[in-house]
């Protein structure tokens, strides 16, 4: 299955943003992909509280989860919506993946469970001021395909992943939006970690540069097999046309490496 990670560098104008998706979306069909992967927050990177709301609560349903259907059926694609904003409980709001099959069904929806707060050397994230977690892993079935669902600051949670492997899941999907100087540092890493200890492919669709409000992603999307190696990853030098990433992903290959060292029928409880 031929599958392609968007990279974008979102702003705040949903409609600029989604023209941007869609002319990508024509690239990676082109191309033949049958699976798409769009980055967290993709159709509204801002970060006022009131213009978050109005997107949550209006343009998120009334624009862009239309506007994913729609792209799903017009290529014949699954497309799992990387994330963005919806209502949550009173004031808070989720961190929502939404996927829709290639007849444009809305098949999943799965929430970020790990929220990113943290004071880094570029600036202080408090996502948990604002954003409700969520408390279910969400796998789904894809033709031949179990599919692990997940959010960016998802990666560092290992046992998502392993939960996810212990499942059966062989696609592991991780859309991001990671700082610079945590992506300089882990975002490899933990990519590559996640793939090698699950023995599953690794889908990264990332945000790239400088965002509405002053904050700055590191980009790099990337593909990783289940050994652990890069087998796609983006070039990095297009940030505001956005980029496309494309691997062909094989079952046989998951197949091959959990055979040839079968580490996941070796766990042992303790
Ligand atoms: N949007 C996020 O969850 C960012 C996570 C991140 O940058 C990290 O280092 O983790």
């Amino acid at each position: 299955m031929r599958v392609a990670c968007l990279q974008l560098s979102s702003g705040d104008r949903v409609e600029a943003n989604l023209a941007v998706v869609s002319a990508l979306l024509d690239e990676a069909a082109a191309k033949g992909a049958k699976l798409a992967l769009l980055p967290e927050m993709f159709a509204f990177f801002h970060p006022d509280d009131d213009r978050k709301r109005h997107f949550a609560e209006v343009l998120a349903r009334q624009v862009v989860l239309p506007f994913l259907a729609d792209q799903a059926r017009r290529h014949a694609l699954t497309l799992i919506g990387g994330s963005l904003l919806l209502p949550g409980e009173g004031e808070l709001l989720r961190n929502t993946c939404v996927v829709f099959s290639a007849d444009g069904e809305q098949v999943a929806l799965y929430d970020k469970i790990h929220l990113f707060d943290g004071d880094l050397p570029d600036r202080s994230y408090h996502e948990s001021a604002r954003i409700q977690p969520g408390s279910q892993p969400v796998v789904l079935d894809l033709e031949d395909w179990l599919v692990g669902l997940s959010i960016c600051y998802d990666l560092r949670f290992p046992e998502l992943y392993r939960h996810y492997a212990a499942l059966g899941a062989q696609l592991l999907c991780i859309p991001s939006a990671f700082t610079v100087p945590t992506g300089q540092a882990h975002w490899e890493l933990l990519l590559r970690a996640r793939a090698v200890e699950n023995q599953a492919y690794v889908l990264a669709a990332a945000q790239i540069g400088r965002h509405p409000g002053g904050r700055e992603t590191f980009g790099h999307s990337m593909i990783v097999d289940p050994w652990g190696l890069v087998v796609a990853q983006a070039t990095n030098q297009r940030a505001t046309e956005g980029e496309v990433v494309l691997a062909d992903i094989d079952l046989q290959r998951v197949h091959q490496v959990r055979k040839q060292l079968p580490a996941l029928t070796h766990r042992r409880l303790y």
